[in-house]
């Protein structure tokens, strides 16, 4: 089976040098798969780069084994992400932020407040679903976005540090509805700081710095932030001999 979203060799220098750096990393289906990395590793260059926001400069990215110039259309509307600020309207309510997102992601008109709906309920937004987006703490705004990313059930998911501003509680329905995908066959690629959390949720776990995949970690191991500055720390010191 095609992997759900893959980079081979996959190369973007920003001016200045930083950025990805010739990396292979292929997100299968049914599995969650943690990116994990110190602020500037390039995480999130790395997901605009595998949802076509940026253009490599050299390698590929595959979206369920098609290359990406060559994706069809409606592989797209299968593919749910999160970079960065959640897409909101200010001005529109939350229900009607996610009522547009989901006709973006050509979610059949008949079907748009079902799954809405259902969004709603999964990341408890009822109180908030009539309100507008400007008036919307952070975390509830994060709750919209994920929701947005989420509700058409896709195949592929990329969420880049979904847990930003999310409550205890926000983690734990984020934690459940990531697992309750992911075990209907979605292939999700998320990246987190919080080594702890990703231990938690993730079945396979990829380490980057500088701008390439330097190792894996193993999920559930016993002191996942020693496991992590090991390799960091490995990987600065042979850089620099
Ligand atoms: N548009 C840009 N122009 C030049 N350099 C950039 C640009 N965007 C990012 N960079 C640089 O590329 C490197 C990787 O950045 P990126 O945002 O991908 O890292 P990250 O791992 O997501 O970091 P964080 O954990 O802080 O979000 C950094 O050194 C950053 O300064």
């Amino acid at each position: 089976m095609s992997a759900a979203i893959e980079a081979r060799a996959v190369h973007r220098a920003y001016r200045g040098g930083a950025g990805v750096h010739g990396v292979d990393l292929a997100v299968q289906p049914g599995e969650i798969h943690a990116l994990v990395g110190l602020n500037g590793a390039g995480k999130t260059t790395l997901m605009r780069l595998l949802l076509g926001m940026l253009r490599p400069d050299r390698g590929e990215v595959r979206l369920f084994g098609e290359p990406l110039p060559r994706a069809p259309r409606d592989d797209w509307a299968r593919v749910g992400h999160l970079v960065e600020t959640p897409p909101t309207y200010p001005e529109l309510t939350a229900r009607a932020n996610l009522e547009v997102a989901a006709r973006l992601r050509a979610v059949p008109r008949s079907r748009v407040a079902g799954a809405v709906d259902a969004a709603i309920a999964e990341l408890r937004l009822e109180p908030y679903a009539d309100v507008a987006a400007r008036r919307l703490s952070l975390g509830n705004r994060q709750r919209v976005g994920l929701a947005a990313a989420l509700q058409h059930d896709p195949d592929a998911i990329v969420l880049d540090e979904p847990g930003n501003g999310l409550d205890p509680s926000g983690v734990l329905l984020l934690r459940s509805a990531l697992r309750r995908r992911a075990d209907s066959g979605a292939g999700i690629l998320v990246s987190s700081h919080h080594l702890d959390e990703v231990a938690r949720v993730a079945d396979r776990i990829s380490v980057m710095n500088a701008g390439r995949i330097i190792g894996r970690m193993q999920p559930g191991g016993r002191d996942p932030e020693r496991e992590f500055f090991e390799l960091v720390l490995a990987d600065d010191v042979e850089r620099a001999s």
